[in-house]
């Protein structure tokens, strides 16, 4: 699990870092840090550091200084005033200063270029001729580094447009937001997360890795029987969108759930076509999964209490968020921003400028975790903490994919695991297959990899 922390908080300890360990030279830490990632990155071509006025600059020319050393290195201090210290320590590594024009003609000799302009202070945007530059950066290919963050996007919402677009980042102490937000993370390249000494606080915004996914996942042992690796309850679909409950259960069997009822109003042959292994009607289950493919079903809260009877927590998707019974402690929602402004009554674009606090604000009021699906997804638990899932490629930006995703995560709610923990685990894994198999794979097709992604999941942990 990797930390991401806001730019108040990393200030905030840096400040106890300075308190603790005064006269320390974290700057020269950070650069020090840019030059061997630059380095790694470009061995011996021509550099151009594009300096910024404030500590982001420093950081930038101290990383000049030390990489000119061995090779040819460009500085453009984009404001003409630049950090007095970085700047004299870069002039006397023989580091050489060029204006807006000298750095764009430059551009073509040089191997790569070190985005120093701004990163905890970066507002979003660029003046002109900075966005002028990033713009020639994207269009020649070449690489470019970023001190902290893209210049001209800001560190906890991510927006800011243009920005720079960065190949590699080098950033200090934990993420930031616009690390793993998109599409703010899709500007920031590879992102290398350095420690410089600075520890941050226990933060309520983190990022799964793969290998917490493996760590939490539910394995068969020898005394398993299906009743005991989890029964799921499907009231899922209906006469106008049938494939949904096709689609729920063929990611609950593939994420190894032990068995799977079907209770929604498809006809079994359709079903049992399909899926011969799953039994027909209610019965008692571990979790239920509802909503999918309901569309304005006019039973949907009856559909929600018949439910309750059989399973103790549900997956509650699409058109069953909107038929919630009071508070679901366990229980865990799946909408995407749409469903969520709803549930909210407020604008998509409210929500989708406000992920973080519109999915805990949710989770608080109903007592259930909330996933709130998209390009980034955030699991926000009742008390608060948010836990961003393994990132994928967009290719799973599909109709169906959601309908898959519920029924993973009933499976893994099933299985036992909280339902944090089982909505971390089942996007990540949808996510992991789809890094795993590039192209426009339809859900039911991603779905069907599950297993192999799964089972090398269980077996490196
Ligand atoms: N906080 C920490 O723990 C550490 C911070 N360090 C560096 O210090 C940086 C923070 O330094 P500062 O607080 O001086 O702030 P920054 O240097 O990030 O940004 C402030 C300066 O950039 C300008 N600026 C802001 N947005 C801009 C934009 N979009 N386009 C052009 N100019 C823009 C501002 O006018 C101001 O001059 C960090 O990002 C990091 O690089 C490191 O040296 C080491 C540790
Ligand atoms: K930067």
């Amino acid at each position: 699990m990797r930390a991401v922390v806001t730019a108040a908080g990393m200030r905030a300890a840096e400040q106890r870092f300075f308190d603790a360990n005064p006269g320390v030279d974290l700057m020269g830490r950070a650069a020090r840090a840019v030059a061997r990632v630059a380095a790694e990155v470009n061995t011996a071509g021509q550099v151009l550091v594009v300096a910024g006025r404030g500590n982001n600059g420093g950081d930038g020319l101290f990383a000049a200084a030390i990489l000119a050393a061995h090779r040819r290195v460009l500085v453009w201090p984009a404001f003409g005033r630049t950090h007095d210290a970085g700047q004299a320590a870069a002039r006397a590594a023989g580091c050489q200063f060029v204006d807006a024009l000298g750095a764009l003609e430059a551009l073509p000799d040089c191997g790569l270029v070190i985005d120093a302009v701004a990163g905890l202070g970066s507002r979003p945007g660029l003046p002109q001729a900075l966005a002028t530059f990033a713009a020639a950066c994207d269009s020649s290919a070449i690489d470019v580094l970023s001190v902290d963050l893209p210049s001209g996007l800001d560190a906890d919402s991510g927006a800011g447009q243009p920005s720079f677009r960065a190949t590699r980042t080098v950033t200090f102490a934990a993420l930031k937001p616009c690390h793993v937000a998109q599409p703010a993370a899709g500007r920031c390249g590879r992102v290398h997360v350095v420690d410089i000494g600075v520890e941050v606080a226990a933060t309520q915004l983190r990022q799964a890795e793969e290998a917490d996914v493996a760590t939490w996942w539910p394995t068969p042992t020898a005394s398993s029987d299906k009743y005991a690796r989890g029964v799921v309850l499907f009231d899922t679909g209906s006469a106008r969108y049938q494939g949904a409950a096709l689609l729920g259960i063929s990611g609950a069997l593939h994420a190894g759930t032990g068995m799977v009822r079907y209770a929604g109003p498809v006809h079994s042959g359709l079903i049992l076509t399909r899926y011969p292994s799953v039994v027909m009607g209610d019965g008692r289950a571990q979790a239920a999964v509802l909503g999918s493919g309901w569309g304005e079903d006019e039973g949907a809260s009856g559909r929600v209490s018949s439910a309750r009877l059989h399973a103790p927590v549900a997956v509650v998707d699409a058109d069953a968020l909107y038929s919630l019974p009071g508070r679901i402690d366990g229980w865990l929602l799946t909408p995407h921003a749409g469903e969520l402004a709803r549930l909210l009554g407020c604008s998509r674009s409210h929500v989708e400028s406000r992920p973080v606090s519109c999915a805990r604000e949710v989770a608080r009021v109903t007592g259930a975790t909330v996933l709130l699906k998209g390009a980034t997804q955030y699991v926000a638990e009742p008390g608060g903490r948010v836990t961003i899932a393994v990132p994928g490629p967009h290719w799973s930006a599909q109709a169906g994919s959601g309908d898959v995703l519920a029924g993973i995560c009933g499976a893994l709610l099933a299985a036992g695991l909280p339902a944090w923990q089982a909505a971390v685990a089942g996007s990540s894994v949808q996510a992991m297959a789809a890094a795993r198999n590039p192209g426009p794979y339809p859900p039911d097709e991603l779905a069907r990899r599950l297993p192999e992604v799964i089972a090398g999941l269980v077996a490196a942990d």
